[in-house]
């Protein structure tokens, strides 16, 4: 028999940038900028609460993703519980490829298996990985988002078929960082998504096999690498259609020599910093269009955390 924690538990959760250029669907970075989400078991009912980011936008009712999430979580679990409280401070926007729907998913599911009893026994970090993956449908945003830092992540079947999602952290050269350009209206995943063909060219998919090796390599020491290891060939320009500002971003800056990519299904743009100073970074900053936000983050080597 289940049996719930009393008072309220905290979890905070990542951005995450998945792709990274050419690891479409398999490789992600965690970022210092976190969503925090507090729940309490309560008699009965649900309410929800939402501060920052999608306030106003998104739903309050059972139809919340982390509301989902937490109920896929605790179905696992053994039990849903009476009644629930749920309060999100977001901070990672919506629908512009930093993550916000892996940081819900991946800490609704923390959440709800910290309000239970000797949670971590009934859902171990491999299980609970793995629900966050089959919810969100691919594994490279949930990944970091758990795990924090550098992770790669794939599944186990052929392409087309189910398996188990997995995923493996790398290491990260403390010099990488990143500066993100947002811009002010998203594009849903689901629809960025939708723009990819089924099939590649294999000169392509050989291509991107290389970049992707080197970026692992880069990311893990050689930092010089990054803007030769970020070159995609796999679904940047399928995408260019839906967010021509933010190609035309990574177009010019990858001219300048700086490691630009489409952060996610975009449209941010992620540029690789390697600590060649602040003055790159201001540098950086400054490249920023009209009416779009410019920030520089770390890279976060923690993934959701209970607090
Ligand atoms: N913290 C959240 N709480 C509730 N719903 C969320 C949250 N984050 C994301 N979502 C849902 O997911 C959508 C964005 O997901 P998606 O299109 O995958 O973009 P992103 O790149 O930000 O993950 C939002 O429009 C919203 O419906
Ligand atoms: N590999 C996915 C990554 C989606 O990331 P998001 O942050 O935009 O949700 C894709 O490219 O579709």
């Amino acid at each position: 028999m289940t049996s719930f924690v009393t008072g309220p538990v905290r979890v905070t959760v990542p951005a995450t940038s998945a792709n990274l250029g050419p690891g479409y669907d398999s490789l992600g970075l965690a970022l210092e900028l976190r969503d925090t989400l507090e729940a309490e078991v309560t008699g009965t009912g649900l309410v929800v609460e939402v501060e920052g980011e999608g306030a106003g936008a998104v739903s309050l009712d059972e139809s919340h993703l982390v509301v989902r999430s937490m109920r896929a979580a605790f179905e696992l679990l053994g039990q849903q519980p009476p009644g629930l409280r749920l309060r999100c401070r977001n901070l990672v926007p919506h629908a512009r490829g930093l993550g916000s729907s892996s940081a819900a998913i991946v800490g609704g599911v923390v959440l709800a298996r910290a309000l239970v009893a000797g949670g971590e026994l009934l859902l171990d970090d491999e299980a609970a990985f793995r629900l966050t993956a089959d919810l969100e449908g691919h594994p490279d945003n949930v990944a970091p988002a758990f795990h924090g830092g550098f992770v790669i992540s794939g599944n186990e079947a052929a392409p087309g078929e189910r398996g188990d999602f997995w995923a493996v952290k790398a290491s990260v050269d403390p010099r990488v960082g990143a500066v993100v350009f947002i811009p002010p209206t998203g594009v849903e995943t689901k629809v960025a998504r939708g723009l990819l063909p089924d099939r590649v060219p294999h000169a392509d998919a050989a291509a991107g096999a290389a970049r992707t090796a080197l970026l692992v390599a880069a990311l893990a020491g050689q930092p010089e690498q990054l803007h030769r290891a970020t070159r995609d060939y796999l679904h940047q320009e399928y995408r260019r259609p839906a967010m021509p500002d933010s190609l035309a971003l990574v177009d010019a800056l990858r001219g300048d020599g700086v490691a630009a990519v489409v952060s996610g299904a975009g449209p941010t743009v992620l540029a690789f910093t390697d600590g060649d100073g602040s003055a790159h970074t201001h540098q950086l900053v400054a490249r920023c269009p009209d009416r779009w936000v410019a920030r520089h983050l770390a890279v976060s080597l923690d993934g959701a955390r209970v607090e």
